[in-house]
């Protein structure tokens, strides 16, 4: 099953493009096949609900591609397993829909993603250095730092700003030959050249161009031939002082089997890393990527406390807080229902699930007794004073916001409380936070030390 629908995710990911493949296909699981029935697994209703109506012929014709056809798909909703099967490695970055090809005439450079601009681009504390110097290239003039070499985690946005700075280029000085690729696709033609034994129009062509940008160099790690022909690519521009752009997974020193003469030519410009995003990043991604919406949507109603819960709850990556962004604009828009925080719970299970921080309900409530200097055992126990109380329904909200908790079982851990008592707190303290400065302060206060 795994290599059948392997197979199928790779036909589905062309299909569907990169975006609704890693929003909706990326969570499902072939279970089981029939004669003419495929049974699928997925990890919420909401989601088979969604793909049954949007992707069933997707998922058919992508099956009878790989010599499985089926006549219909059945869902079940089922916890999904932590590891899913791998999919065969795509030759390129998959195609997306968005992606517009800068410079039409030259089929060696990458199509850039009209969307990573540097308008759209978030600047926080994690990501400014990384921002400032992209910037500083992509303005152009003589040549600072060379190369820039950026790195950082899974979707922390360097091919962003790897397109950002290739795109700006472009407008500043449309003369110039900025090429953008994948060291993968750099190995590719290196290997085609090889192949159709033109190595000279090859080496011609890397040797003539303005700005050299490549994508996670790290891909060429190990690969012998493909990293001798970059390290005197990269040395003839140099020499030359054209401008050189790497982007990484990790820094030079820490790339593993790359020639040491290579992570010494890396190292010798400016490096700069993208650090995991902080809340108040993540936030104001999520405060623009909604704007941007409404742009188009203008009739989207969400309620408050919806993108802080969704920056405390999904601290992974920014390309996964996307993802459960698009999710959420899909179903509200669908269901053409407001945004709330039941409706994001439902919706996006799965997600919250694995981006769970593991905070317990016991470590919430000690926290918060303590913080107001009252017994752990006033959190379960019942008396009404608003000193205990307040406390008591912080610790509800908190519990509601940072774990996956449902309100009956949040109920039971707050001394066997009815769901309708933690809804009213929960409710209560969002009041609060809107209308009372030192009950938010407290809030942020306590989340910060929870997560620490
Ligand atoms: N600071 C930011 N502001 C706005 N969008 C961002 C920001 N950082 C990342 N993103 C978005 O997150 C998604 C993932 O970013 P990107 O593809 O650049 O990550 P990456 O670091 O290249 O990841 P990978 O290592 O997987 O190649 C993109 O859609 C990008 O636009």
């Amino acid at each position: 099953m795994d290599r059948i629908w392997g197979q199928a995710r790779a036909e589905l990911e062309r299909a569907v493009g990169a975006d609704s493949f890693a929003t909706w296909i990326e969570p499902l699981k072939l279970i089981r096949l029939d004669t003419d029935i495929a049974l699928i697994a997925c990890p919420t209703r909401f989601l088979s609900d969604w793909v049954a109506r949007h992707y069933s012929s997707d998922i058919m014709r992508a099956l009878e591609t790989v010599g499985n056809p089926v006549q219909r798909l059945s869902f079940e909703v089922a916890a999904m397993p932590a590891e899913r099967p791998a999919a065969p490695a795509p030759a390129a970055r998959p195609a997306n829909p968005a992606r517009a090809a800068i410079r039409g005439e030259d089929d060696l450079a990458a199509p850039l993603d009209s969307r990573f601009t540097f308008d759209n681009f978030v600047v926080g504390k994690p990501n400014e250095l990384a921002h400032a110097a992209a910037r500083r290239v992509a303005e152009g003039g003589p040549v600072t730092f060379n190369p820039l070499f950026l790195y950082g985690g899974v979707g922390l946005g360097k091919t962003h700003l790897m397109h950002a700075i290739a795109r700006e280029i472009q407008i500043r000085q449309p003369e110039s030959r900025v090429l953008y690729l994948s060291a993968e696709q750099f190995m590719y033609r290196f290997v085609q050249a090889l192949r159709d034994r033109s190595i000279m129009d090859f080496k011609e062509m890397f040797r003539t161009v303005s700005v050299l940008m490549v994508d996670d160099v790290q891909f060429i790690a190990g690969k012998d031939s493909t990293q001798e022909e970059f390290f005197h690519t990269f040395n003839a521009l140099v020499d030359q002082g054209k401008q050189i752009v790497i982007s990484a997974d990790r820094a030079p020193g820490e790339i593993k089997d790359m020639e040491e003469r290579i992570k010494s030519r890396l190292s010798c410009g400016l490096i700069v890393d993208l650090h995991p995003t902080d809340y108040e990043l993540r936030l104001s991604i999520l405060q623009s990527k909604t704007e941007q919406f409404r742009n188009t949507q203008p009739d989207l109603v969400m309620a408050p406390g919806v993108l802080e819960f969704l920056a405390h709850r999904i601290t992974s990556n920014v390309r996964v807080l996307e993802g459960a962004l698009q999710r959420l604009f899909a179903f509200a828009s669908l269901m053409g229902r407001e945004i709330t925080l039941d409706m994001t719970q439902e919706c996006l299970t799965d997600i919250l699930r694995s981006s769970d921080r593991k905070v317990s309900i016991e470590e919430i409530q000690r926290k918060v007794a303590e913080h107001y200097n009252i017994r752990l055992s006033d959190m379960i126990g019942p008396k009404r004073v608003r000193t205990v109380a307040r406390p008591r329904q912080i610790a509800m909200y908190l519990a509601k916001q940072m774990t996956s908790r449902s309100l009956p079982e949040i109920g039971r851990r707050f001394g066997g409380r009815d769901h309708t008592t933690i809804m009213h707190g929960v409710k209560k303290i969002e009041e609060l936070r809107g209308s009372d400065r030192s009950v938010a302060e407290d809030l942020d206060m306590l989340r910060r030390l929870l997560e620490a």
